[in-house]
């Protein structure tokens, strides 16, 4: 099994842009809202491409996805975890496979994606969980590359993935709920502390009224 460099014209041509021009028995992957600039820079491998951060994301405490507008960011805690819709939506043909995998810069600040797959005939944008496991908190930005995916054959006697696409839950939620739950879980530590110390004065002061009668 060979990988498929990303290529966008002649010979070799992997990918198309257009539903026109997707076939489920060819050998092109339909991806809309496709990078270009990526796979025509010379200076760059083709061998995998850059997934982005799309319009919407699910932080893993919630039941509702959150709305990312154009300048929009992820706030990652540490220790938390966020599903991310893809600005990209991929269409697999019979003979194409993907890989997700890391991407390196990423991991040196403490974010992760674990290795997912693609299956030929999936139809959708991507849902990518990503883990901040590192002791900082990270912010992921709208359309910042997060991701690689790598793209390989499949032989004959392929059965197709033919459910609906992944989708994140719900309604959306306001930034205002955020901003306060967040709040909450990065300073987890301080109101601990606060609450102890609470708890203290409490007792030394019960203990005083029982001494002093
Ligand atoms: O990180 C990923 C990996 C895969 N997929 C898409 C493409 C893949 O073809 C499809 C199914 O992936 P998988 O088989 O891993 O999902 P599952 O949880 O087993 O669900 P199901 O197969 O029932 O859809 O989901 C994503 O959106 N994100």
């Amino acid at each position: 099994m060979s990988i498929v460099p990303f290529v966008l014209s002649g010979v070799n041509k992997s990918i198309v842009t257009k539903t026109a021009n997707f076939n489920l028995n060819g050998q092109c992957i339909l991806i809309k809202n496709l990078d270009e600039e990526q796979i025509n820079n010379a200076d760059d491998t083709n061998i995998s491409y850059d997934l982005r951060v799309g319009c919407e994301y699910r932080d893993h405490r919630d039941l509702n996805k959150t709305d990312l507008n154009e300048d929009g960011t992820i706030k990652l805690l540490p220790g938390t975890a966020v599903i991310i819709e893809t600005l990209e939506y991929v269409h697999f043909p019979e003979h194409r496979f993907g890989q997700i995998l890391p991407k390196v810069g990423l991991l040196q600040v403490g974010i992760s994606n674990t290795t997912s797959k693609i299956d030929p005939g999936y139809n959708g944008n991507l849902l990518i969980t990503v883990f901040n496991l590192g002791k900082r908190t990270e912010f992921l930005k709208r359309n910042q590359k997060f991701c690689s995916l790598i793209v390989q054959e499949v032989g004959p006697g392929v059965r197709t993935y033919d459910k609906d696409p992944k989708k994140l839950p719900g309604r959306s939620k306001t930034s205002i709920i955020r901003n306060l739950r967040d709040g909450i879980d990065s300073n987890a530590g301080s109101i601990a502390t606060g609450a102890l110390l609470i708890s203290a004065i409490l007792a030394a002061f019960t203990l005083y009224q029982i001494i002093t009668g």
